[in-house]
């Protein structure tokens, strides 16, 4: 028999901590032992989670999200992160002087405004995310939809009716992308090789063009392309809320449309669950629109009994 060395970095005195019992030591004992059948059940998944701008602004919430992230792989979970920055893109955009407007939730794009996207999203943001969770211990590789045409785009075509006189016509967004493939290749070789892939919103197509793709929706393309077991897609609120302001803790995608007639669903979440209905459809086990500014979010939706936010199904 020979005994296992101690992990250099563990030193001697943290294990004589962790060994005496006390009832600190007792409770995180008991918390992880009832994680266990949810650890269980999740290990293996591939889970998508989509980081938005707001829930990254603040740098210590940041650096946890990244700790969670490499402990949902150090539990045999493959997370895939799909990042937005639509307020760190608004602010380079202010800093040069460029004058930015959003239609229908989507930002207009004109040929600066998709060159200072791609700036913010592939090199600050995406390297940072993919900085941090190395810090945390974990291995993950920033790429862009350009990298291996990852994330195949053209320009978006979108039809709008005027409500009030039924005329419809053509909007005009600039380089604003519309997602046409998801080649999931370059993903699945770095599961495979334990590293987390990172990918920013950015899309291409066949020439070369560069295109700014909503975060959500490219979010809700690559689980649908992987058949995901999930798709957490992290916001600023609790989850969806009713008029009342109570959270649904589960919908089903026909309740989910009956939400958006009755106005009850409006503004950023209608993107947001289009993409959460259209990602179920494609084959994802279930979307879950839940708070990114909560601490430990991720952990509480997986590992908890409770769930943290609003889980959509078939
Ligand atoms: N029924 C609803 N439940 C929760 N949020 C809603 C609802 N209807 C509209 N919203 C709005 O949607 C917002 C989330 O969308 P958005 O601001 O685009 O998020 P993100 O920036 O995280 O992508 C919420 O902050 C809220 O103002
Ligand atoms: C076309 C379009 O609107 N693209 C978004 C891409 C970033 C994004 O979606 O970021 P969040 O998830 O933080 O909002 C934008 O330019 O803001």
């Amino acid at each position: 028999f020979i005994a296992s060395p101690r992990p250099a970095a563990l030193p001697t005195q943290r294990r004589s901590l962790a060994l005496s019992n006390t009832a600190a030591n007792q409770a995180v004992a008991e918390v992880l032992s009832d994680a266990l059948p949810y650890i269980m059940e999740h290990t293996g998944e591939t889970i998508v989670i989509k980081y938005g701008g707001h829930a990254m602004e603040d740098a210590a919430a940041s650096l946890q999200f990244a700790k969670d992230v490499v402990l949902l792989k150090s539990c045999g979970v493959n997370p895939v992160i799909v990042h937005g920055g639509g307020p760190q893109i608004a602010a380079m955009l202010g800093r040069l002087n460029i004058e930015t407007s959003f239609v229908e939730g989507l930002r207009v794009t004109d040929t600066d405004t998709v060159d200072v996207a791609e700036m913010v999203l592939c090199g600050k943001i995406n390297k940072g995310i993919a900085s941090s969770i190395k810090q945390a211990g974990g291995r993950a590789i920033g790429l862009s939809g350009k990298d291996d045409n990852l994330i195949l785009a053209d320009k978006l075509q979108k039809v709008i009716t005027d409500p009030g006189t039924g005329i419809s016509k053509m909007l005009d967004l600039g380089y604003v992308g519309e997602i046409k493939k998801v080649n999931t290749k370059i993903i699945s070789d770095l599961v495979a090789a334990g590293i987390i892939p990172v990918i920013a919103p950015i899309g291409v197509d066949e020439r070369g063009q560069t295109y700014n793709c909503n975060a959500d929706t490219a979010a809700g393309a690559i689980a649908g392309a992987l058949k995901a077991n999930r798709l957490l897609l992290l916001t600023d609120v609790k989850g969806v809320l009713s008029k009342e302001g109570e959270l649904f803790e589960e919908l089903t995608t026909e309740r989910v449309s009956e939400l958006m007639r009755d106005g009850t669903i409006t503004g950023g979440m209608i993107p947001k669950l289009n993409t959460a209905v259209n990602a179920v459809k494609a084959g994802v086990g279930a979307a879950i629109i839940l708070d990114g500014r909560a601490r430990h979010a991720l952990l509480l939706e997986l590992y908890t009994s409770g769930g943290a936010g609003t889980l959509i199904k078939g």
